[in-house]
């Protein structure tokens, strides 16, 4: 991993307005999210394209790293810094091997360490567990308890949480260990996504 990996971590919500994701992207970067993942599950090609090149370019005037959910070749079409894998999409090998050994690649551990411990051995470059509250994004997410994230500090990366996090909640996540905080909807839904950016960034400072 090239840059330290770690604090606040956006991801955005599935949508096909992209000026309004873009302008609510560069707010919440504005606050202080040093990390943003794109996540859309159902646009076509071309706007899933033309969305992450927005969202890249955000990404670089702000410093901020730049993964891609699920899609290992946009992050390799796009020049993203690498992607983010779950149980149901490419290896975490594959992904380097198409990436390069330099990509972050993060890798969803749900509620287990022992999934954590064999993505670390893949070459995972960071671990995510949850859901760590409800979620109303995925509703049906297995909950992961906070312990996991003392647990995780033997393993050799970071690790980040996802789940329902919001400015309510968040500092027991902190506490509790995560090296980063994940969030869709706290971040896009607010009002001032800039101000919760900057509350929330503000936990790892
Ligand atoms: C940081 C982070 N953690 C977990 C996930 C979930 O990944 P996955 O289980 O592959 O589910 P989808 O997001 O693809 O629906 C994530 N995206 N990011
Ligand atoms: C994409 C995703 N994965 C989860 C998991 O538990 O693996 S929870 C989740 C949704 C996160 O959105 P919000 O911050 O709005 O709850
Ligand atoms: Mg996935």
């Amino acid at each position: 991993m090239t840059k330290p990996f770690g604090g606040l971590y956006a991801i955005t919500p599935d949508t096909a307005d992209t000026a309004s994701l873009l302008a609510r992207t560069r707010a919440i970067l504005a606050g202080g999210a040093a990390i943003l993942q794109y996540r859309n599950k159902s646009s076509d090609a071309a706007l899933r394209r033309e969305q992450g090149l927005g969202l890249l370019a955000l990404c670089r005037e702000h410093g901020a790293i730049f993964l891609v959910n699920d899609d290992v070749e946009l992050a390799r079409a796009l020049g993203a810094d690498g992607v983010h894998v779950g149980r149901d999409d490419a290896g975490i090998a594959d992904a380097r091997r198409v990436l390069g050994a330099n990509a972050i690649v993060g890798a969803s551990c749900y509620d287990k360490i022992e999934l954590a411990e064999a993505a670390v051995a893949r070459g995972a470059s960071y671990v995510a567990f949850g859901a760590v509250f409800a979620s109303s994004v995925k509703p049906e997410a297995v909950r992961a308890p906070l312990s996991l994230f003392a647990d995780a500090k033997r393993l050799a990366v970071p690790s980040v949480a996802i789940g329902g996090i919001s400015p309510a909640n968040a500092r027991q996540v902190v506490e509790a260990g995560a090296d980063a905080i994940s969030l869709i909807s706290a971040l896009y839904d607010a009002a001032d996504p800039t101000a919760v950016a900057r509350e929330l960034a503000a936990l790892y400072r």
